[in-house]
């Protein structure tokens, strides 16, 4: 058994408790203790110091592409269809496996050392992506990603390829692996090949992830092609009926928010990437008073262009003030349960994951409270949300292992992974 002691204990519990002086347990990957340190510790044998660190839950990214690290930099200052047509889709042709496998293995050192301790990804070589989570100590919500433009029997093959990988990884690396089906959007899969991944879905009893109404042009072409807007597209194929994380969900009338919030559709909302591919603004504070879970996403490096989810904390807890011209929507404890507590429910592991309870996974991260920028030490979730950021994590807990102790990454090598990642993006035709 392991304790972490005489730390500022940032629960994000429902009663939102911080902890002075506090302790968090854990055993077998498990929580087992939060509360005051106690003064009797014999029962444990192993006492971790957490003086001057604030304890919290670790960030929970609900929607990215760890692949696409490897074009941080690439194609900038674009909007999302061009972005996508002209930059990314032929880049990716190329990538091979190696490509992936470096390119998620720079995004989990990145994800570790920023507090990080679970990712949702779509993408392709999915095998690749999962053994590097399964490696490194990580958590992630994998799924193959699928994009029906390409002939029929191809289409079927990626069908195969992307239940295959979800039924041969669910559960895997002892349980910190889960997996979804995802068709990449209404836009690029029909409403037949739609329907046909949800079957799959449903077989499997897997959620589904994908992209939804996330540029004006997006809703636009919709209207066109099926005479209905993405959200009732959706829900008439029947998508809704299942467990959904729609990433983006921009664009919404006040119909559509009602809509989701009636299935309880789980929304990934990406502040950064959608300001830098000028997107626009999600309706968050109307989502969130309407009872919709909307958590917290980075999407890729080459959109936003890191993965460092403490910035989308802050973003998602000032720009809808900005917005709305009302500084009380979006308060810092609600930001910070959108990259927590409503994350674990939108990765549909709310039992398990998002706050320090007894009994949930010891999934946490340390923070150094002893610096400047976060005196006076008055409160504690206002300078997470506010006035930290991701570099102030010295410690990565997941599953009750250390993946970084003291800034040191215990997993993963850094200085190979840059150095692969420089040679494999070389091999790339630009
Ligand atoms: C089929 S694998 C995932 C696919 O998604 C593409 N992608 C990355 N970011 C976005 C975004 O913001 N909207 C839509 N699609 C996106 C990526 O390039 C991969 O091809
Ligand atoms: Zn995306």
């Amino acid at each position: 058994m392991k304790i972490i002691t005489n730390a500022t204990v940032i629960t994000v519990n429902e009663q939102n408790e911080v902890i002075y002086n506090g302790a968090v347990g854990f055993d077998g990957g498990k929580i087992t203790y939060v509360g005051k340190t106690p003064e009797d510790l014999s029962a444990y044998d192993e006492i971790i110091d957490g003086t001057n660190k604030y304890l919290m839950p670790g960030l929970i990214n609900t929607h990215g592409h760890v692949g696409m690290s490897l074009l941080r930099g690439f194609a900038d200052d674009l909007p999302l269809k061009q972005w996508l047509e002209e930059k990314m889709w032929p880049m990716e042709g190329q990538f091979t496996k190696e490509h992936v496998k470096w390119g998620t293995a720079i995004s989990i050192i990145e994800m570790i050392r920023t507090g990080t301790t679970t990712f949702v990804d779509m993408y392709d070589h999915m095998d690749t992506v999962a053994q590097e989570v399964e490696a490194s100590g990580m958590r992630g919500v994998l799924c193959r990603g699928v994009i029906g433009f390409c002939s029929e029997e191809e289409r079927q093959q990626k069908l195969q390829e992307a239940a295959s990988f979800a039924s041969r990884w669910n559960g895997a690396a002892n349980g910190r692996i889960h997996t979804m089906m995802s068709p990449h959007a209404p836009y690029t899969c029909s409403p037949e090949y739609i329907q046909q991944i949800l079957e799959k879905a449903i077989e499997l009893n897997v959620p589904l992830h994908i992209h939804m109404s996330e540029s004006k042009a997006e809703v636009e072409q919709n209207v066109q092609d099926y005479g209905v807007r993405p959200v009732a597209h959706l829900e008439n194929l029947g998508v809704f009926n299942h467990p959904t994380l729609v990433a983006h969900a921009v664009h919404l009338t006040d119909e559509e928010i009602d809509t989701l919030a009636k299935y309880d559709v789980k929304v990934a909302h990406n502040p950064i990437s959608n300001l830098k591919l000028a997107s626009g603004v999600a309706r968050v504070p109307e989502m969130l008073a309407k009872g919709v879970c909307v958590s917290l996403a980075t999407d890729s490096s080459a959109s936003n262009n890191n993965l460092n989810l403490f910035e989308e904390l802050k973003l998602a807890a000032i720009l809808h003030k900005g917005v709305s011209y009302d500084p009380e929507v979006v308060p810092a404890e609600e930001a910070l349960r959108m990259a927590t507590r409503y994350a674990a429910d939108a990765v549909f592991q709310k039992e398990s994951l998002g706050s320090l309870e007894v009994g949930k996974k010891a999934d946490m991260i340390m923070l150094n409270a002893a610096q400047a920028h976060l005196q006076p030490a008055n409160d504690p979730i206002s300078h997470v949300v506010y006035a930290a950021n991701g570099y102030d994590v010295t410690d990565t807990i997941v599953d009750g292992h250390f993946l970084m102790k003291d800034k040191e990454l215990i997993t993963m090598d850094e200085q190979q992974a840059i150095a692969e990642v420089n040679r494999v993006f070389a091999l790339l035709k630009q």
